[in-house]
């Protein structure tokens, strides 16, 4: 063990069983430091380039008292999920990362004293792998998202299926967008939060989560778009008011409002794989009605949807083709440890990082530096695949003409609206063989129970189910 390590003061009890007892290793505060201002430096330096200056808030790295921090923590503690209560909080560096209140206009410099409203969403990964280092047929036919859900379901993370597929949201189709958004507002999970005024209104914590209530949240929501009509309440005016916030939502995401040219992408990736999921329920509608699949996708260049796909397009092996890469740099870093720092594999994400991660190349010539690439390449592709969407809505006059903010309109309202990109902080290296493993899970789990549920229930009759319209011809 390094000599560096052998000071009493960084150790902290951590467990113990029977036979042993467990002292873990605490992050020196420079060493937590160092770590926040890498996540500072990746969204300016990579992040902001692939996604743009106006989607992008890296924020900075902070010095707390530790009086603030250990009083905060306490008062902050019995509102905590019971699922991330086994994550302690790190109260003894004092350093933090400040970033703006996403929730809010982030196109406005004054405090907003509007009402505001705000959409997150975790829109997860929107592609079908187009690697031909994939073994697994199914991966080519349904997308990671559709297949994880049964494995969560499973094991208890999430009561039921989600008919949301991220496809649909990235299909940049308005009919397929407004399948997804529902979908989602059907099943929220953690892909889906709603906050008014900065406070959340719809949202889900866990499984054992209470339903989602439509007629609560059109409630809320039904001043944002009905300001000055008495619209009745009730199952029409919730239906009404669930419409038109998904018709909103899915403008401002076709919009492409990075006008600056500061923060361009330089990927350039064309649509490759499949452009439906088969598992996603608007295509197995179309396919039951014997309609081909939608158009490939329409988004919008300059929408954060489209920049967001491309980026995570950077994983262009997929997990199993880069597995093996990562296993090259490992050994080449068991003989050589201390190359570990020349290799950035922890930073520091600069211009130089940053510029590696262009070379789209694929050809390996079996050297270290390709499988470093790539390995970077599918850590920040990981990164865009997790990272969530805030979409903030403030009703504007309608004469608000002078006003240079990006303006989306609904049926009976105008919004002024910003939108932002949140938890962009690079995915670890170290993380890879997790990554492999739990592919490999989702996929033999899917295909095991799932898939062969299905084809038994195919082969005995005709499924008929509420996204299936069955077209009887006379004889
Ligand atoms: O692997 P996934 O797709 O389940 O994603 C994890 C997320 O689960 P989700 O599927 O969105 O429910 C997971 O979300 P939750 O913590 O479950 O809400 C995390 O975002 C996790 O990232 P990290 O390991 O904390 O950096 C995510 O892990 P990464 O794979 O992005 O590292
Ligand atoms: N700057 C912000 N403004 C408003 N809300 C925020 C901000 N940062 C985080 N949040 C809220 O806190 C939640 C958790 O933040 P974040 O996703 O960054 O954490 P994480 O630990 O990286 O999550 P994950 O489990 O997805 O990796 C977000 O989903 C969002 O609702």
């Amino acid at each position: 063990m390094e000599e560096g390590k052998m000071d009493e003061n960084e150790w902290g009890y951590h467990g113990e069983g029977n036979k042993s007892l467990v002292v873990a290793h605490a992050q020196t505060s420079e060493e937590i430091f160092q770590h926040l201002q890498n996540i500072v430096d990746f969204g300016k330096n990579v992040m902001k380039e692939f996604l743009g200056e106006n989607y992008v808030h890296c924020g900075e790295v902070v010095q707390l008292p530790l009086e603030f921090v250990k009083q905060l923590c306490l008062k902050i503690q019995s509102e905590r999920p019971e699922s991330r209560c086994d994550k302690d909080l790190d109260t003894l560096s004092g350093y933090a990362m400040c970033l703006p209140n996403l929730t809010r206009l982030q196109t406005y410099r004054f405090a907003e004293h509007r009402p505001i409203l705000c959409v997150e969403i975790k829109p997860k990964c929107g592609f079908i792998p187009f690697s031909s280092d994939v073994t697994h047929e199914m991966k080519h036919k349904v997308c990671r998202y559709c297949m994880h859900q049964h494995l969560k379901v499973a094991t208890g993370k999430w009561r039921q299926i989600s008919r949301y597929c991220p496809l649909d949201l990235y299909s940049g189709n308005k009919q397929r967008m407004h399948f997804a958004l529902k979908s989602l507002l059907q099943e929220a999970q953690n892909n889906l939060k709603i906050f008014k005024n900065g406070e959340l209104i719809y949202g889900c914590k866990d499984a054992r989560s209470p339903v989602a209530d439509w007629s609560e949240l059109a409630h809320h929501l039904k001043p944002f778009f009905f300001p000055s009509n008495g619209l009745a309440s009730g199952p029409h005016c919730t239906r009404a008011v669930i419409r038109e916030l998904v018709h909103v939502i899915t403008r401002v995401l076709l919009s492409g409002s990075d006008k600056g040219r500061a923060g361009t992408l330089r990927l350039g990736l064309g649509p490759q794989g499949p452009r439906v999921c088969e598992a996603s329920p608007f295509s197995r509608s179309l396919r039951c009605q014997g309609k081909n699949t939608p158009e490939r996708s329409g988004l919008p260049k300059g929408c954060l949807l489209y920049k967001t796909l491309q980026v995570q397009m950077l994983d262009l092996l997929d997990i199993e083709g880069l597995y093996p890469l990562y296993s090259r740099v490992e050994r080449y870093l068991e003989e050589f440890p201390e190359e570990r720092k020349t290799l950035q594999i922890d930073g520091p994400y600069d211009e130089a990082f940053y510029q590696k991660l262009l070379d789209l190349s694929t050809e390996d010539d079996g050297t270290v530096a390709f499988a470093l690439t790539k390995v970077q390449q599918y850590r920040v592709a990981m990164t865009a695949k997790d990272c969530s969407i805030m979409i903030a809505l403030s009703p504007c006059l309608q004469d608000a003409s002078s006003d240079q903010r990006p303006v989306v309109p609904s049926s009976r309202s105008r919004f002024a609206f910003s939108v932002s990109v949140l938890d962009l902080d690079l995915k670890p290296y170290e993380s890879i063989p997790h990554q492999y493993k739990l592919d490999g899970k989702i996929v033999n789990y899917y295909s095991k129970t799932v898939c062969a549920k299905d084809n038994a229930v195919m082969s005995t009759r005709f499924k008929e189910s509420e996204d299936c319209t069955l077209v009887l011809h006379k004889v």
